[in-house]
């Protein structure tokens, strides 16, 4: 009995002592908790008081002298972000400007961006002062879809002018002349294309652009339809182009975003992004291959390879040649595609502009380089193209190195900068009736063309397109070629009635005309005649 009592006193002790623990374990961690919590809760805070700071920080950087004038912001966190829409907020900026002027200053998040919409003061602060504009905004989409290698998209500093050289170089004036030969080989490679499969005409124009840069870049030729590298470069330029309009994805201005995963909500630009960065490498490397293994023919990308002497040089020669690609090929195809575009709704140009290709060059040869100079109205034509549709319409954005002052506005140092290349083909001081396709706005009374060149729509300053004379000559070759041997019109239905071609463009930071048909057929028997045998030269000569 006694036993039993002390079994039982000791069992009950061992309860309490259970007890006992279980509450001091429960006091522990509710101590810890609480102190987790608080912890977790301080943490939180100076979270949000240093997001709060990195939002509100520029903000009070401000020096004396205010922002350059711009909409009031409609979130005080996300500021113009609901703004500025993502398709074609170029147009949206030169509204801007009609109130605020030719500078628009606007946010997003704690990201300063300023509209140049002038000429003028794109030149004052582009080009008067480079040594501060000559920056690229960094963007998370350049990286994650792996364009990081663009020399268009290097920061401003050694590696960047390394490869500005050899671009230098290699497409100055006196350079480009060597590539001329090539250029018309190609040209007339398409006018056959034109003359016997009119209605591929955009693929023939496609093929063109990438032809002339692999030849004179890889030395290699490209198929006349369907080639891989052309088609794969070409839909990878239309995403590089989406990714670049401001707004449009909002990785770009928090970066953070992209340690989110790729299902998360609002991040599907993860796996655009890595489809985009799998072809880029290859992109990068394939047409290489030949070239470094001692084989392939003669052409831009052996040369500057022979001149290297270490990996780092031929990294550099990589990066340039694939540039050229990526910064050359859409650009041009944009460029002749508004030609093609602007002649079918524009036929009493095209006749004019044959009337002087008639006169001059006579119908029985082809149009050569030397002919140019004694072509105005073709001149005036081929820059009204580049002006009406600007290829880039909201230029290639600089960004600043340091901070600035200017006319008493003060602008940061990291500011976003776009040239509104469209604000400026649409100034009313320099163009009337802007809308309208008219080459003879160029024209002085005298016949002569007038010193507007339309430069503007290679950018500006120290980063101004180095490619510009190799894209002129290949356009202007272009144009006059086909309007010498062909007439473009509208596309016909079955009840003979004219198809309208007035679709308008793509959006994205460059720009194409939305696909229409149209007909092209050779403007007499002559034309034909010149065309295959052109065809059955180039031929012998490849
Ligand atoms: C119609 C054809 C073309 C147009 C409208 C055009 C336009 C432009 C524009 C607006 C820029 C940005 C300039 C700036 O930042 O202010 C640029 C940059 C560039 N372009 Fe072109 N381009 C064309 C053809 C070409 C060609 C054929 C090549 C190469 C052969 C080329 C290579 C480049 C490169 C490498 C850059 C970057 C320059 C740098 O950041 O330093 N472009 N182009």
């Amino acid at each position: 009995m006694h036993h039993g009592r002390l079994r039982s006193f000791l069992q009950q002790e061992r309860l309490n002592d259970n007890q006992a623990q279980s509450r001091s374990l429960i006091s522990t961690m509710m101590a810890t908790f609480t102190t987790t919590f608080y912890c977790d809760l301080f943490v939180a805070l100076v979270c949000l008081t240093l997001l709060g700071l990195s939002l509100l920080l520029p903000l009070l950087s401000r020096k004396r002298a205010p922002f350059p004038p711009g909409p009031p912001p409609k979130s005080w966190i996300a500021g113009n972000v609901r703004d500025l829409p993502p398709e074609r907020p170029w147009l949206q900026c030169t509204e801007w400007s009609k109130k605020y002027g030719s500078l628009v200053y606007f946010r997003m998040f704690n990201k300063h961006f300023l509209s140049v919409n002038s000429y003028e003061v794109a030149v004052d602060l582009l080009e008067k002062r480079s040594n501060i504009y000559s920056n690229r905004p960094t963007r998370k989409m350049i990286d994650l879809m792996g364009w990081k290698f663009m020399t268009a998209f290097k920061e401003y500093g050694d590696k960047w002018r390394a490869e500005r050289r050899i671009f230098q170089q290699s497409f100055k004036p006196d350079a480009v002349l060597a590539y001329q030969q090539i250029q018309l080989q190609k040209i007339h490679d398409m006018l056959y294309g034109l003359l016997t499969t009119p209605e591929d005409f955009r693929s023939h124009n496609r093929t063109l652009s990438g032809a002339i840069i692999m030849s004179t870049v890889y030395g290699t030729d490209v198929a006349h339809k369907g080639d891989y590298y052309v088609d794969t470069a070409e839909s990878s330029a239309q995403k590089l182009a989406q990714s670049l309009v401001p707004g449009k994805y909002a990785v770009n201005s928090l970066p953070f975003l992209h340690r989110l995963p790729g299902w998360f909500p609002g991040c599907g630009f993860q796996s655009f992004a890595r489809e985009a960065r799998e072809v880029n490498e290859e992109l990068m490397t394939r047409p290489l291959k030949e070239i470094e293994a001692g084989r392939g023919r003669q052409c831009l990308a052996s040369e500057l390879l022979g001149n290297c002497s270490d990996e780092e040089q031929r990294q550099r020669v990589r990066h340039v040649c694939a540039t050229s690609y990526a910064g050359g090929a859409d650009t041009t195809v944009s460029s002749t595609g508004t030609f093609f575009y602007a002649m079918v709704n524009f036929y009493d140009i095209q006749i004019r502009a044959q009337e002087e290709i008639d006169n001059v060059i006579g119908n029985s040869r082809l149009p050569v380089y030397d002919d140019r100079t004694s072509l105005p109205y073709v001149e005036a034509l081929y820059r009204e193209v580049l002006r009406w549709q600007p290829v880039l319409p909201f230029g290639v954005a600089h960004s600043t190195s340091d901070e600035d002052l200017y006319n008493g506005y003060y602008i940061p140092k990291g500011t976003t900068v776009f040239p509104n290349v469209w604000a400026m083909s649409r100034d009313r001081a320099k163009y009337d009736n802007a809308e309208v396709f008219e080459p003879s706005r160029f024209i002085k009374e005298d016949g002569t063309l007038n010193d507007d060149d339309v430069h503007y729509v290679f950018g500006f300053g120290r980063r101004v397109c180095p490619g510009r004379h190799f894209a002129s000559a290949s356009l202007w070759m272009t144009i006059v070629s086909v309007l010498a041997l062909f007439d473009i019109r509208k596309q016909k239905d079955a009840e003979g009635n004219e198809i309208p071609v007035d679709k308008g463009y793509s959006t994205g930071t460059l720009v194409h005309p939305l696909p229409f048909e149209c007909s092209i057929t050779p403007r007499s028997e002559t034309s034909r005649r010149l065309i295959t045998d052109a065809r059955i030269e180039t031929s012998r000569e490849i």
